[in-house]
């Protein structure tokens, strides 16, 4: 089933038309990879879907997203409640420089949740989620910023947990990260799948192949192909996936 359906979406920062006509389904419970060279309009698809563009000055953007079937470019959506449902986790993990408990109960705080003993249990249960809470149960209440790279990344995607969204949207969660790092998010992505749905740019082809259970391919601005995993990088349709994703440009 389709969580977000993109429609004909068109977007432009000023004169430049960076999406062209995009359309595609996001499906529940999967992940779906956008791939492509750099400049080709992926994490400005990315931040479509959650109203990340809105901060962008002279930006317009036609078509539309449809997250439940309900446009979400619509005027009487509350970006906020939004965000809470479609969380993004950014290519430089981001903790807040306070300590790991008060990143994750952040969010839930933000939303009116003030008891201690239900913050308790939020951050704890988004640790769990994030595959982060053996390494760090100890020292809750020391710095975010003491964390490794791997672990801040995980902690922000705890951070995103514990609001409890429906869709997480990664933008190259992991280009900052060492291999292991790297491979430890990718199974907790795998993980995740079974309770949320997550789209994730990624300049990784072999990412995209390991994760993601369907990928689309951008070019300038462009969706040139979109279908299942094994499909795009077996038997790609369009010639210039093919050249992409055999290395012969980008
Ligand atoms: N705020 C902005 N104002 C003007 N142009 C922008 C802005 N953000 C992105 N662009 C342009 O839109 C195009 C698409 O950028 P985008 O960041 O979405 O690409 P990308 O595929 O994610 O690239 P990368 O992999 O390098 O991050 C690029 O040409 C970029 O220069």
């Amino acid at each position: 089933m389709a969580k977000i359906q993109a429609r004909n979406l068109n977007l432009y920062y000023g004169e430049k038309h960076a999406l062209k006509d995009v359309s595609l389904d996001i499906m529940e419970n999967k992940i779906t990879a956008f791939i492509g060279p750099s400049g080709c309009g992926k994490s400005t698809f990315l931040k479509t879907l959650n109203r990340m563009n809105d901060y962008v000055n002279n930006v317009k953007i036609e078509g539309e997203i449809l997250l439940d079937d309900e446009n979400i470019y619509d005027s009487r959506v509350d970006t906020t409640i939004l965000r809470k449902k479609v969380g993004m986790v950014f290519q430089q993990p981001n903790p807040f420089p306070m300590s790991i408990y008060d990143n994750v109960a952040y969010g839930p705080r933000i939303h009116g949740i003030k008891n201690k003993k239900e913050l308790d249990v939020i951050v704890e249960k988004s640790l769990k989620a994030a595959a982060l809470y053996d390494e760090v149960a100890d020292r809750l209440h020391s710095s975010a910023l003491g964390l490794s790279g791997g672990q801040q990344q995980r902690l922000c995607i705890a951070r995103c947990l514990a609001v409890e969204p429906e869709v997480i949207l990664l933008d190259e969660p992991t280009s900052a990260l060492d291999p292991i790092s790297t491979l430890k998010i990718e199974e907790l992505l795998m993980e995740l799948k079974n309770k949320y749905t997550i789209a994730i740019v990624t300049h990784n082809m072999q990412q995209a192949s390991r994760i993601a259970d369907y990928t689309a391919f951008f070019l300038v601005g462009e969706m040139v192909e979109y279908g299942k995993t094994k499909d795009i990088f077996s038997l790609p349709q369009d010639k210039r996936t093919e050249d992409y994703i055999t290395g012969r440009f980008g």
